[in-house]
């Protein structure tokens, strides 16, 4: 490694990560479902039973044989018994006779119909049933929605409460999930402050602990946040390894550019392994990848929004990918203003997004594109992908975009 690499193309760093990600997948565990969401799957699961496990009614009403129905006039039947939802009773329905069933609970049998209960009259053990209904109606078939045996939820999935629920209804108690994992974050610079301590001059508050924290328990982690680490090689080295020994993966801000104080990348080449530094990309250039001790190592530019883009574009790609998190799913968005993009990396501009008249989603790009200024990225709400190369896009044109 030369002290001033020259940048790799963005697809190249994702496909390393990834890589990487592959090889250091983390161990799977089988969790009780109450502590499944937002867990990656990581087998695929068939349905053990059927969905539903029995023919049973859809509405409170009367089970009855759809032959006994007259398409025009109301028709008497006998009632013969009551199923409720819960323990099936064996009931059984012949010619003019009915049952009164309630909702999710299983058919009797010789039933195929269920007539809802404001379409009746009950005299005694009379009952008239006023409408006519299609054959089947108002009932739910057994394995209507899943059968024994299909696949049901796929490895690779972040579930979510529908999935979980899934699951459940399935009688699933545990699923296997991908471990979590553990992150060491750390900034960086003697000119930090922690927001509350009065600023010297030259000093500024130390904004991205607070952004990378944030970042990584959106994506449902639980991060550790370790002291600013001073502008010093011998600290930052025990510091850093300290934590590579017992964190999965450690994100440091700062420190990776050409300045006589970026002691980040010599660390990593003289106690782990650099896997690249700098990426063709705006901003977010410096961007540091690699490992130290057991654990991955990212090194991210110190710029606020270059953290913002690098954590979002790659940072989350090893993440996810140690998890065997499928491929998130890609946005687009039309640009509400033309863009001229002058440069050759690929570039992360902050936008903001609305939502058309016709339902389609546009994003404004925001004018500011220094990566110091956080204000014009809290103002905005995502990030849109410009192209490697230069590009003239037009107003309409579709855009990839990375909400946050
Ligand atoms: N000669 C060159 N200079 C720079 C280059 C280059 O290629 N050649 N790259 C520029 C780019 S692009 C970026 S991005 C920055 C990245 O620098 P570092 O990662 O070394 O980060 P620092 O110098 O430590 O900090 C940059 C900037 O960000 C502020 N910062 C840092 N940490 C925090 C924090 N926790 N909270 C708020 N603000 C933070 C820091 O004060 C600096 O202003 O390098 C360019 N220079
Ligand atoms: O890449 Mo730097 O991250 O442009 O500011």
């Amino acid at each position: 490694m030369t002290d001033f690499p020259s940048p790799i193309l963005f697809d190249d760093a994702r496909a390393i990560l990834q890589r990487v990600a592959m090889a250091n997948r983390l161990p799977v565990e089988q969790l009780p479902l109450a502590r499944c969401h937002g867990r990656v799957l990581a087998q695929d699961i068939a349905a053990p039973i059927a969905l539903q496990p029995f023919d049973n009614s859809a509405m409170d009403g009367y089970a009855c044989r759809h032959a006994d129905l007259h398409e025009a006039d109301a028709v008497t039947l006998v009632l013969v018994g009551e199923q409720f939802a819960g323990r099936a009773l064996d009931l059984q329905v012949g010619e003019g006779e009915c049952v009164r069933i309630t909702t999710g609970a299983p058919m009797p049998r010789g039933a195929d119909t269920v007539v809802i209960r404001e379409e009746s009259s009950v005299d005694g053990n009379a009952v008239v049933l006023r409408s006519a209904v299609r054959d089947g109606a108002n009932v739910r078939k057994a394995g209507e929605d899943a059968r024994p045996g299909d696949p049901v939820l796929r490895a690779g999935t972040p579930l979510n409460a529908v999935q979980v629920s899934l699951a459940a209804s399935l009688g699933i108690e545990r699923l296997p999930v991908s471990r979590k994992p553990t992150v060491a974050v750390f900034t960086t610079g003697d000119e930090l402050v922690e927001p509350g301590m009065p600023l010297q001059p030259g000093e500024i508050y130390n904004s991205n602990r607070e952004l990378l924290m944030g970042l990584l328990r959106a994506d449902g982690l639980e991060p550790t946040a370790w002291p600013t680490l001073p502008d010093d090689p011998a600290r930052i080295a025990s510091m850093l390894q300290d934590a590579a020994s017992s964190f999965d993966i450690v994100i440091t801000c700062g420190a990776v550019s050409a300045g006589e104080k970026d002691h980040i990348p010599a660390m990593l080449q003289m106690h782990g392994a650099v896997h690249f530094w700098k990426v063709r990309m705006k901003p977010g250039m410096p961007l540091l990848a690699g490992q130290l001790g057991r654990a991955q190592f990212l090194g991210l530019p110190g710029n606020p929004v270059s953290v913002l883009a690098t954590y979002l574009a790659l940072g989350r790609v090893l993440i996810d990918g140690m998890q065997g998190r499928a491929a998130r799913p890609r946005r687009f968005a039309r640009l509400d203003a033309a863009i001229e993009k002058p440069h050759a990396r690929r570039e992360f501009m902050r936008g903001t997004l609305r939502c058309g008249d016709d339902g389609s989603q546009w994003i404004a790009p925001n004018d500011a594109t220094g990566s110091h200024r956080l204000r014009a990225a809290a103002d905005a709400d995502a990030l849109l992908v410009l192209a490697e190369g230069p590009q003239s896009c037009a107003r309409g044109d579709a855009v990839e975009v990375l909400a946050y």
